[in-house]
């Protein structure tokens, strides 16, 4: 009997050892998972957690300080800091020492020929190829050359500051055309205005896009882009990229080679939605044939004026490319009505009479310009300050 009490006894202090220990240890970890998770709920219905108490409740397990593990914060997803650009207006003129250091070697050589104290044929003929190298082109070339060789003979001597003040005058007129160079970005009808941009691969298309939206931002617009580039993938995620900078969203198509005209569509179609001023549309311009790229442009056009017009048909050429660009230029204006030339790389070439080239050419006015990789490198044109920097000083 004692035998049996002893071993009733010690059999009931086993069970309520292990029983304690199994009921301590699970309840106590679940406790202040859900304790910690409870604590992110900000409304203050907190569950109490006593240092002190008996270890047998849900809610009020004892565990000492010590023991709790760190409340960890959820991951923030990190922000992404939004850049507040410069404005527009004045970056020409920023921008104008780089001009200068890239084209004054044609403005100095006309400038050297013409104060020659005997202009003859040859220095005529100097004059004029010194224009064409630095791709003027042939036509106007031999127009100003006529214009100057006019000039010269009615007004007979020429002081250094004559001469300057002639060849810029000539320069100017030129470069400058009737046509407007402001950019149509503001909202009408209640729509956003829409900016196609078009080119080959490699002039820049997709920088300029993100630059032009900087731009854009810098001088207070909304700013929605369409990433119709789905030739080219990383086209996306540049543009993104862009976008994420100053807070403009990307419209875009996760299937690589997805329709260019839905992606614009539905571009637009958010643009309309968030009352954007401006939907900025990158597209891939392939230039494998005519027939393609008019395919491409054409039905990206068509499919936008569903939901609004295309304010902007922005054509991009790389300065550095000459003559080439040029024939770029006019495949593109046979297949879609360019309403403004981008020149971009300006800063690398002292080939800037391509500005002259190319609006004969198109007979669109150069609206804007890069004058280096930097984000607010693109600035628009100013004829004036171009020159300018052309002649030096
Ligand atoms: N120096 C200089 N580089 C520029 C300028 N504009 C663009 N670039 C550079 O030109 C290169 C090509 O630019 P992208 O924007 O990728 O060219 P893209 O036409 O969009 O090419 P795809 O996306 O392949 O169609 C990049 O390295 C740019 O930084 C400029 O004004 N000056």
């Amino acid at each position: 009997m004692t035998a049996y009490i002893i071993l009733i006894v010690v059999v009931a202090v086993l069970l309520l050892g292990v029983g304690g220990t199994v009921l301590l240890r699970p309840r106590g970890m679940h406790g202040v998972r859900r304790s910690r998770n409870r604590e992110l709920d900000l409304t203050g219905s907190m569950p109490k957690v006593s240092d002190s108490g008996s270890g047998t409740g849900t809610d009020t397990i004892t565990v000492p300080p010590a023991q709790r593990p760190p409340a960890e914060a959820p991951p923030v997803p990190p922000q992404p800091i939004i850049e507040r650009p410069p404005p527009s207006a004045g970056r020409m003129v920023r921008l104008r020492a780089r001009l200068a250091r890239s084209q004054s070697g044609f403005g100095n050589a006309l400038l050297a020929l013409l104060s020659r104290d005997r202009l003859d044929d040859d220095t005529w003929d100097e004059i004029e190829e010194v224009l064409i190298t630095a791709d003027v082109g042939v036509t106007p070339a031999r127009q100003m050359v006529s214009d100057l060789r006019t000039k010269v003979k009615v007004e007979g001597t020429r002081t250094p500051d004559d001469v300057r003040e002639m060849l810029r005058t000539e320069l100017l007129a030129q470069v400058e055309t009737p046509a407007s160079r402001s950019l149509r970005t503001q909202r009408h009808e209640g729509r956003p205005a829409v900016v196609l941009m078009v080119g080959v691969n490699g002039t820049g298309k997709t920088t300029t896009c993100g630059k032009l939206a900087r731009a854009l931002v810098g001088d207070g617009e909304t700013v929605v882009l369409g990433a119709a580039d789905t030739f080219r993938a990383a086209a996306a995620d540049q543009l993104q990229t862009w976008g994420e900078r100053v807070g403009a969203e990307t419209v875009r198509s996760d299937k690589e080679g997805a329709d260019p005209a839905s992606v614009a569509y539905d571009a637009v179609s958010v643009g309309i939605e968030q009352e954007a001023d401006v939907v900025i549309i990158d597209t891939a311009g392939r230039l494998h044939t005519k027939n393609d790229l008019m395919d491409e442009l054409g039905k990206v056009k068509r499919v936008v004026e569903k939901r609004t017009t295309v304010d902007e048909v922005l054509l991009v050429l790389d300065a550095t490319t000459g003559q080439n660009g040029l024939r770029q230029a006019r495949v593109f204006a046979e297949v879609v009505d360019v309403t403004g030339i981008v020149l971009t790389k300006l800063d690398g070439t002292a080939k800037g009479g391509i500005v002259i080239a190319v609006q004969r050419e198109l007979g669109v006015p150069v609206k804007l310009v890069g004058l280096g990789e930097g984000p607010d490198d693109l600035a628009p044109f100013d004829p004036v300050t171009f020159v300018d920097a052309i002649l030096g000083g």
